[in-house]
C-alpha cells in the first residue's frame, strides 16, 4: 500500500486564558480527535500566554505552556487566539501574528471598533483571516450571517440587545427589584462583566458591537466614536416600574439604521437604554441573553437569539473561527477581504429619527396638560399618547404625573421641545426622558 503523509498539525496559539481563553484551552485540549477530524489536521496548542504563570488554571491545561509573554507567542503559530481583552499588548501582538502570516482569531470589540483599519489592513496585505465571531453577542453567529449570507442584500437597520450584563442587571432590576449595583456585581461573579464593568454599565462594550455590526452590514467603516452612546446607569427603579405599567420594558440596544435610500442614504449608529413595546420579540430576551434582529430588503426580518456572554458559550464562536480558519490554512486560499466600499456618511447623534417617553412632574391644576402639548405642537412634535396618573405620586409630593409618548422625529427637536417643556412655569420637574424603539 502507498504510504500517504499525515497533515503537519495546524499550531495555535492562545493569548489569554481567563473566562473565555481557558475555555478555548479546554476544547482544544479535551476534544482533540474531533477537532482533528473537523479541520483534516491535528490542533495543536503551542502556547498560552497570560499575565502571571502563577495563575489559576484547570488541571486540564498543561502548565508548561504558560508564557508572560503574548507578542512572542504571537509570532510562532499558524493561528493566534487573542482573548486577552484590551488595547496593548493585545494590538502588537495581533500585528506581529498578522505580518507572520498567521491567521487571527479575536474577542476583542474594544480593539476592534477602535483600530479595526490597522489590523484589516495587515490581515488584507497578508491574504490571511482576521475572524472575530466571538466579538460581538457571543456565541450568537451573528458576524457570519451578516458578513455572507446577507452579503447579497440591502440591510436597513439592525436592532440588538449586545451587552449581556447590562440585560442581566436590567432584567434583575425588573423581576426582583435589585438596585443597578447589586445585579452589577452578580454579573461579574458570573464571568459576564468586562475586566471594568463600567465598560458594560456605560455603554462602551455595546457601542463598540454597534460599531462592528454596523461596518459589516453597511459596508462602510464605522468606530467607536461615530457611536452615540449612553449607558444604564441614570435608569432607576422607577423608570423600570413606569414601563411596566406603560406596556414596556426597559432594554440597552444598539441601534444601527439607513436613513433615506437603502443604497445612497446616511446611517444613525447608537446606543442607550429604550423602552420596547412587551409584545415585541426583543422584550422576552432575559437574563445574560442577546439577540439581534435585522432588517434587511429581500430577506426581511431576521431574529438571532442565544448567549452573548460567559466563557463556556463564547468558546464556542472562538472554536468555530479556529476550524475555520484551520481548515483554509490547509486547502489554501487568502482570507476574507474587509468590505467596505460603500461610504455612507455616518450622521451626527442629534439627527438621528426616534420617539420618546417624557415622564413629568407637573402642578396638579387643569389647563396643564393643554399647556404642555400646546409647547409640542409648537415645536413639531406629534404626540402619540398621554397618560395622567393621580395627584401625590412618588415622583414629587403634590404633583401629578404626567407620561407622554412622542412620535417619531429628529432627536434634536424632540430635545429642544423637553427644554421648553421644562421651562414651563406649572411644570415642576421632568422625571425622565426614554426612547422608545421598536413600536
Ligand atoms: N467574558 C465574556 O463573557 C466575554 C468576553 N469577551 C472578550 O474576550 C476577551 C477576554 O475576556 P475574559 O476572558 O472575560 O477576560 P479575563 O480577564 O477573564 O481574562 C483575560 C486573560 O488574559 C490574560 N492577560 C491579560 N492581559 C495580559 C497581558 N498583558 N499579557 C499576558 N496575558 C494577559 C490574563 O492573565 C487572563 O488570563 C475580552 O476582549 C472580552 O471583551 C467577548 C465575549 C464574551
Ligand atoms: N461584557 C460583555 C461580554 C460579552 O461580550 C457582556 O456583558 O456582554
Ligand atoms: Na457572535
Amino acid at each position: 500500500m502507498p504510504e500517504t503523509s499525515s497533515p503537519a498539525p495546524v499550531r495555535v496559539a492562545l493569548l489569554g486564558c481567563g473566562v473565555v481563553g481557558s475555555q478555548v484551552a479546554l476544547g482544544i485540549v479535551t476534544n482533540p480527535i474531533d477537532l482533528a477530524a473537523r479541520v483534516g489536521a491535528p490542533v495543536e496548542l503551542v502556547g498560552i500566554a497570560v499575565r502571571s504563570v502563577d495563575q489559576e488554571l484547570d488541571a486540564r491545561i498543561p502548565r508548561a505552556l504558560l508564557t508572560t509573554d503574548p507578542v512572542e507567542l504571537a509570532g510562532r503559530a499558524d493561528i493566534v487566539v487573542e482573548v486577552m481583552g484590551g488595547i496593548e499588548p493585545a494590538r502588537t501582538a495581533i500585528l506581529r501574528a498578522l505580518r507572520s502570516g498567521a491567521a487571527v482569531v479575536t474577542a476583542n470589540k474594544a480593539l476592534l471598533a477602535q483600530h479595526g483599519p490597522e489590523l484589516f489592513e495587515a490581515a488584507d496585505a497578508a491574504g490571511v483571516d482576521l475572524s472575530y465571531e466571538a466579538a460581538v453577542a457571543g456565541a450568537i453567529p451573528i458576524i457570519r450571517p451578516i458578513r455572507e449570507s446577507l452579503a447579497g442584500d440591502h440591510v436597513r437597520r439592525i436592532l440588538g440587545i449586545v451587552n449581556g450584563t447590562t440585560n442581566f442587571v436590567l432584567d434583575k432590576m425588573a423581576s426582583e427589584g435589585l438596585e443597578l449595583e447589586q445585579a452589577v456585581k452578580e454579573a461579574q461573579a458570573l464571568g459576564f462583566a468586562e475586566a471594568d464593568p463600567t465598560a458594560d454599565v456605560e455603554g462602551y462594550d455595546a457601542a463598540a458591537k454597534a460599531a462592528i455590526l454596523a461596518s459589516l452590514a453597511f459596508h462602510t467603516r464605522v468606530s467607536l466614536k461615530d457611536v452615540a452612546r449612553e449607558g444604564i446607569s441614570g435608569v432607576t427603579a422607577a423608570d423600570v416600574e413606569w414601563a411596566k405599567k406603560t406596556g414596556y420594558v426597559i432594554k440597552l440596544l444598539a441601534v444601527a439604521e439607513v436613513l433615506g435610500k437603502v443604497d445612497d442614504g446616511e446611517i444613525s449608529v447608537r446606543v442607550h437604554p429604550a423602552l420596547v413595546p412587551d409584545t415585541h420579540p426583543l422584550a422576552s430576551v432575559r437574563g445574560a441573553f442577546n439577540a439581534v434582529f435585522v432588517e434587511a430588503d429581500a430577506a426581511g426580518d431576521l431574529m438571532f437569539y442565544g448567549q452573548g456572554a460567559g466563557g463556556r458559550p463564547t468558546s464556542s464562536a472562538v472554536l468555530g473561527d479556529v476550524v475555520s480558519a484551520a481548515r483554509r490554512r490547509l486547502t489554501g486560499g487568502k482570507g476574507l477581504r474587509e468590505s467596505k466600499d460603500q461610504r455612507f456618511p455616518v450622521l451626527p447623534p442629534e439627527a438621528a429619527i426616534t420617539r420618546y417617553q417624557v415622564r413629568l412632574a407637573v402642578a396638579d391644576r387643569p389647563g396643564v396638560l393643554a399647556q404642555v402639548a400646546g409647547v409640542l405642537a409648537d415645536h413639531g412634535v406629534s404626540i402619540d399618547t398621554v397618560r395622567q396618573a393621580s395627584s401625590h405620586t412618588e415622583d414629587e409630593s403634590g404633583a401629578a404625573t404626567l407620561i407622554i409618548t412622542t412620535h417619531a422625529a429628529r432627536e434634536a427637536s424632540l430635545a429642544t421641545t423637553v427644554d421648553a417643556v421644562a421651562a414651563l412655569e406649572s411644570v415642576r420637574k421632568i422625571i425622565s426622558v426614554l426612547r422608545v424603539e421598536g413600536a
